[in-house]
């Protein structure tokens, strides 16, 4: 190919194309990109140019929660008015915003433990797991532990959106009370329970599931928010076990930051279950 046949190899701005944004809104204002992208605060000392990094990789995944929280709110309202396919649509987004923070993992493994270490010291007792979006994913989905409010008192929004989840029913729990609507015989203990508890497995769904999974005339929405549920309950694992797997790469089995085991408090996690009997009633189910 002759080197003219590449042309200018610059796109024209066509005339319709705006330019001027002194009085109209535009891309940067919209967005509030002066406040998002003044944000990052390094606090290494000289600084280190890694931490740009670290601060973005969080940054960018507590954007990804609140996201994953906003959805999961609607999904939980849209499954109690009985708009199961509705909600479907959120969930359906919940699990891709799930893989992006998983898969978003591997720009921070190529921080090197030393590079880590470096800054390690500025960043005092901060901790993940002082995420109070964090711990609303997961209030809402069912690890709720009224022991965690404490790390936010000095935060009184964050405390009070978390007290409120605390109180009010999961997305799970308002997932029962619909098929009980639906003519599944779900127990009057199960859709009375002290929602301020985490939930505990209940042996009386199994039969229940066994029948959505097995029968014929199962209503096909209800038959997809279980396999949704089980997938955002799988996705939330694979992000733990990403978390761990990066932890250990990066710090090995040193102490955390806010002050647990490390790597061994992390791994404790991966024993937790959102909706056990989804997992359980697959035991049962035959041909
Ligand atoms: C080099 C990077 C990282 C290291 C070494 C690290 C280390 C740790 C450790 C040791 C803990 C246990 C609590 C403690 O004692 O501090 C923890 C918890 C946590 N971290 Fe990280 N972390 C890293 C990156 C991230 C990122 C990018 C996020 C994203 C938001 C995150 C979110 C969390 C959360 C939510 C918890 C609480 C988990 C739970 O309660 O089970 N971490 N992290
Ligand atoms: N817990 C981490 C520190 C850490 O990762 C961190 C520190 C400040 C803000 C967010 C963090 N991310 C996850 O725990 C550590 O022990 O190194």
């Amino acid at each position: 190919m002759s080197k003219d046949q590449h042309g200018t190899n610059q796109r024209d701005i066509e005339s319709g194309v705006r330019t001027d944004f002194h009085n109209t809104m535009s891309y940067g204002s919209y967005l509030d990109l002066e406040r998002i992208l003044s944000a990052q605060h390094p606090v290494s000392v000289p600084e280190h140019h890694d931490e740009m990094l670290f601060i973005i990789q969080h940054q960018t995944s507590e954007l990804w929660l609140k996201l994953m929280l906003h959805e999961l709110v609607e999904a939980r309202r849209l499954l109690g008015t009985d708009d199961i396919g509705k909600a479907l649509k959120c969930l359906a987004r919940v699990k891709h915003i799930q893989k992006t923070l998983t898969e978003q993992w591997s720009v921070l493994a190529t921080l090197t433990p030393r590079e880590y270490a470096q800054f390690r010291g500025f960043l005092g007792s901060s901790s993940g797991f002082q995420s109070f979006q964090y711990r609303a994913v997961e209030f809402i989905l069912g690890n709720k532990h009224a022991g965690m409010l404490k790390v936010h008192e000095a935060d009184p929004k964050a405390h009070e959106l978390l007290s409120n989840l605390l109180n009010e029913p999961t997305l799970y729990d308002v997932f029962l009370a619909a098929l009980a609507r639906h003519g599944y015989d779900i127990p009057a203990e199960v859709l009375e329970r002290d929602v301020t508890k985490p939930w505990t497995f209940q042996e009386s769904l199994i039969p229940v599931y066994k029948d959505i999974y097995e029968s014929e005339d199962t209503l096909w929405s209800l038959y997809q928010a279980c396999e949704d549920l089980v997938d955002v309950e799988d996705n939330f694992q694979a992000w733990r076990f990403r978390h761990l797997r990066v932890v250990q790469r990066t710090i090995g089995f040193k102490r955390g930051t806010g002050g647990s085991s490390g790597v061994d408090f992390l791994k404790r996690a991966l024993d937790l279950t959102f909706f056990p009997e989804l997992f359980a009633v697959r035991t049962e189910i035959g041909s």
